[in-house]
């Protein structure tokens, strides 16, 4: 199977346990201008990984929140311990609902155990999610790449053009990507293709992170305003939108980064197909409606200023607004599921509806009566 994820043509993933007993990360708060990698020692450690954006994305939340709780188990197994690294790590980031589902995996793995054997048994479970997460998105890559092919197939000789919204890449998983699998798969099938990334205002996921990914393959793309995207979908100039998501409700709603909504809104009057792809650890089963998800609420430094590289070299942050302006900064938005054309996961493709997700996932069924 081709790798997606290679660096100068090694193979990296997002996240590694090293030899040191340690879990090793990519800085992602450093990319594009610089490549590092860190490593994971306790659960501080991890946690402020998590809440700083040094990992990100909904499935590598998922895998950094596991490993982070089998670190917090070498520092304290008791049931203390173990509820008090749950408890610090899901306080981390709100809107992804992997968090809460890769602690809760790795909890029921250990709850039962005794303490002494409990640290093991977290790092086998967080290694098994981490493994399952690459397999997911090969096949989610598989199903979605079928989607670009039969575009490829009715304009043959011609470009498909893929629009996508922040980082919902490999940097956002373990490997593959969710939203840019299909693209890697139909890339190496030998599609033509071409990828219109959304900077992705504040935190510019899509200019910093999915340009730098796409880069890495060798995939097209231009990076374009979030601004932008109506245009270019108005002048036939995509054929497609594919974005990730962070917390998909039972009904099809789609929570991802802030703008995401906007795009849809504009796919669907320009006739657009827009897909969401997931994973199905980011369904939160217990939702029929995407208000009921939390927004995470970030901080207005984000919108009052930006960090870049001067012409010399160095990374400078500079002041974008007025003294005094107010801002506000919601990270994530909600599309509803009527502006969905179809959920892209492991098992198939869904349209955005219960009835749809639950014809893939029958055991999600809720009991009659
Ligand atoms: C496969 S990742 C899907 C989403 O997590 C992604 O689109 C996104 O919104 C990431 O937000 P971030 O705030 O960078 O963690």
């Amino acid at each position: 199977m081709v790798r997606a994820m290679q660096i100068d043509g090694k193979p990296w993933r997002t996240i590694w346990r090293n030899q040191s007993g340690g879990i090793g990360i990519i800085d992602q708060t450093r990319l594009p201008h610089a490549f590092e990698t860190l490593t994971l020692r306790t659960l501080d450690d991890a946690a402020v990984a998590i809440r700083t954006m040094q990992v990100r994305g909904a499935p590598l939340i998922g895998a950094a929140a596991a490993y982070g709780l089998a670190l917090g188990l070498t520092e304290d197994a008791t049931d203390l311990g173990l509820e008090r690294a749950h408890r610090r790590l899901i306080e981390t980031r709100p809107t992804a609902v992997n968090l809460r589902w890769a602690l809760g995996r790795v909890v029921d793995a250990v709850c039962a155990l005794p303490p002494e054997v409990r640290v093991a048994t977290a790092f086998a479970e967080a290694d098994a999610l981490a493994e399952e997460d690459v397999a997911i998105n090969a096949a989610i890559g598989r199903f979605g790449a079928e989607l670009i092919k039969e575009i490829a197939g009715r304009k043959p000789g011609q470009v498909v053009n893929i629009l996508t919204h922040c980082n919902a890449g490999w940097l956002a998983t373990v490997d593959w990507g969710t939203a840019t699998a299909p693209i890697y798969q139909a890339f190496a099938a030998g599609i033509p293709l071409h990828v219109f990334v959304d900077e992705t205002r504040p935190r510019n996921q899509g200019a910093f992170l999915t340009a730098w990914e796409l880069g890495r393959a060798g995939v097209p793309h231009t990076v374009i305003a979030d601004n932008a995207g109506g245009h270019f979908m108005q002048h036939g100039m995509v054929d497609l939108a594919i974005v990730g998501t962070d917390r998909t409700t039972r009904t099809g709603d789609v929570c991802n980064k802030i703008g995401t909504y906007l795009k849809a809104l504009a796919a669907n009057d320009c006739g657009v197909p827009f897909y969401v792809a997931l994973p199905s650890s980011t369904i939160d089963w217990t939702l029929t409606d995407g208000r009921d998800i939390p927004i995470e609420e970030r901080s207005g430094a984000e919108v009052t200023h930006i960090a870049g590289r001067t012409k010399d070299g160095a990374i400078a942050t500079v002041q974008l607004t007025p003294d005094g302006s107010k801002v506000a900064n919601p990270g994530f938005d909600v599309t509803p599921a009527r502006l969905v054309t179809g959920l892209i996961t492991e098992r198939g493709i869904a349209p955005a509806t219960e009835q749809g997700l639950l014809r893939l996932f029958p055991e999600r069924a809720r009991p009659k009566g």
